[in-house]
């Protein structure tokens, strides 16, 4: 499936949050609100920690999934396009994590 990208499911996720189907997961999480929607972010993020700590590589594929939907909901309910992340890594490419680490705090790197 190496066709599908971020970009679909963040179109996917806007015509479901349109839709109002009550059977929609992502239209419910819309309906629901910012909190309950990055509650949910967390608690993926937290199972995502667990699944790559236990070493759970089938776990590690389910929760990533889980938490890449979440926080494409997230960014929808926010309003912040994917592309505006997409363009802030690429801003950073040709920058070290390290390097851009220590410009933001000098003497800490
Ligand atoms: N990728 C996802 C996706 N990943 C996770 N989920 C839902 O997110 C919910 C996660 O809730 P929970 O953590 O409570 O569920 P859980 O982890 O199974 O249960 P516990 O952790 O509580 O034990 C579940 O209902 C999942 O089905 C998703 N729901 C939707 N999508 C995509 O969004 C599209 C539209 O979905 P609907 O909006 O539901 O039509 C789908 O076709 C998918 O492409």
């Amino acid at each position: 499936m190496a066709d599908f990208s971020l970009a679909d499911l963040e179109r996917i996720i806007r015509e479901r949050a349109r839709s109002g189907d009550p059977d929609s997961w992502t239209a419910r999480l819309f309906a629901s609100g910012m909190e309950k929607a990055a509650k949910k972010l967390g608690e993926e993020a937290v199972e995502t920690v667990i699944s790559a700590v236990g070493r759970d590589r089938d776990g590690l594929v389910s929760e990533s999934a889980d938490l890449l939907y979440h926080w494409l909901v997230v960014l929808a309910i926010a309003e912040v396009p994917l592309s505006r992340v997409l363009d802030e890594l690429e801003r950073r490419t040709g920058q070290s994590g390290v390097a851009e680490k220590a410009a933001r705090s000098p003497g800490r790197a």
